[in-house]
């Protein structure tokens, strides 16, 4: 029964959206179209295809959109943004939270299921960030009135005048969209620590994060979950666009509704994508070692462009480990990935080819223990 309704209000917004795309099939639109969508998908790059998909796809000169989304445990890095600055990509990979970069400037944000999020597409013309977050804060203070929410200059939505709810960033392309999140009930623990680089050392030019202190509003008040925090929204958003109060469920997997769509969540998924489209950036940094009851420090300095090792400079005193490896080593680090696997998958490659010593072998094995763990 869900199934048949959720195909049946699919295939009705499938037909509104081609009365746009495709006008000159003579199918009547109203003045000013919207629809309320909602992703049945917690995944983060099914969900940002989506997003994409909407904008290349749809015709928004006579239509507007609100897209509703949810995802699992993901920290969301912006267009220009350096991970490895955002970011504890080691814990992320431990507690398995995802990375996604998404096609819009601005910071990093966590999400979880805690974290509703939502999207406002329409024309470059009627593209107005300000109106949408007041229709937020609107939809909220009818929830509650009591709530002090307000939206600051920059776009952010803060709570009690400090705490900050919700994070904005936008596209303007061939049409806009401006999407924000909204913390409801996220894990405040775990978005403050994963959204703490442990390097030190990196120079580059990447849109830096502007970290603030964040709350989640069932914090105010415990019974605001995200279902009525998203329906009171929803509901809002029909109010002001004068249309029905109904939210069409979406699958973004469906190839039917969205032609095309698996290849963009594809692509949203690529190592190139995520890693490699970060800025040019350099790294210096240092680690120290103990062996056989002695200290030794090493230094290691290198540029990476497009997340791949371009220059590496590896310095740790000679008498340690031969000079030749470390130097084949620093050669065939140059277009590797700058990631923990592919650094030791090289590092194995060149002992292995190594006559056998069972002391440089020890002392090899715990140089690139250190450097890929403290390094990557
Ligand atoms: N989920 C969430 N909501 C609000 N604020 C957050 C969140 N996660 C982290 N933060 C705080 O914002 C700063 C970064 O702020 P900054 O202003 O640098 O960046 C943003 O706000 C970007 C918002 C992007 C919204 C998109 C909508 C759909 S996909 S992601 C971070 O250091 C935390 O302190």
């Amino acid at each position: 029964m869900k199934n048949m309704v959720i195909r049946a209000s699919l295939k009705n917004w499938f037909q509104l959206f081609y009365v746009h795309k495709f006008p000159a099939a003579g199918f009547k639109t109203t003045a000013d179209g919207a629809i309320i969508l909602q992703s049945v998908s917690n995944d983060i790059y099914q969900n940002l295809a989506v997003e994409d998909w909407i904008h290349d796809n749809i015709n928004l000169e006579n239509m507007q959109v609100l897209f509703l989304w949810r995802n699992l445990s993901t920290v969301v890095i912006g267009r220009h943004q350096n991970p490895w600055q955002e970011c504890n990509l080691k814990m992320m990979r431990q507690k398995n939270i995802k990375l996604a970069r998404r096609r819009s400037g601005g910071g990093t944000v966590y999400h979880d299921l805690g974290n509703i999020n939502l999207t406002f597409f329409t024309s470059k013309k009627k593209y107005e960030r300000m109106e949408n977050l007041k229709l937020v804060v609107k939809a909220l203070k009818c929830l509650r009135p009591q709530l002090d929410v307000h939206a600051t200059d920059r776009c952010d939505l803060l709570l009690n005048r400090n705490f900050k709810i919700s994070g904005s960033a936008a596209k303007l392309g061939r049409t806009a969209y401006h999407h924000c999140t909204l913390l409801c009930s996220a894990d405040r623990f775990l978005l403050s620590s994963v959204l703490k680089s442990p390097y030190k050392g990196i120079k580059s030019n990447a849109t830096p994060s502007v970290p603030a202190s964040v709350k989640n509003l069932f914090e105010e008040d415990p019974t605001l979950t995200c279902q009525i925090v998203m329906d009171a929204i929803a509901a809002e958003y029909a109010i002001y666009h004068q249309i029905d109060h109904h939210v069409t469920l979406i699958n973004p997997a469906d190839e039917t509704v969205f032609p095309g769509i698996n290849n963009k969540t594809k692509e949203l998924q690529t190592w190139e994508w995520i890693y490699g489209k970060t800025p040019k950036f350099s790294i210096s940094t240092c680690f120290n070692m103990v062996y056989k009851h002695s200290f030794l420090e090493v230094k290691v300095d290198m540029d990476v462009k497009h997340g791949r090792i371009e220059v590496c400079n590896i310095n740790l005193p000679e008498e340690w480990l031969p000079p030749a490896l470390c130097g084949e080593l620093e050669k065939n680090l140059i277009g590797s990935k700058f990631c923990p696997s592919e650094t030791t998958a090289l590092a194995s490659a060149l002992l292995r080819s190594c006559p056998q010593d069972y002391e440089v072998h020890r002392r090899w094995n715990l140089f690139c223990e250190n450097m890929t763990t403290t390094l990557m």
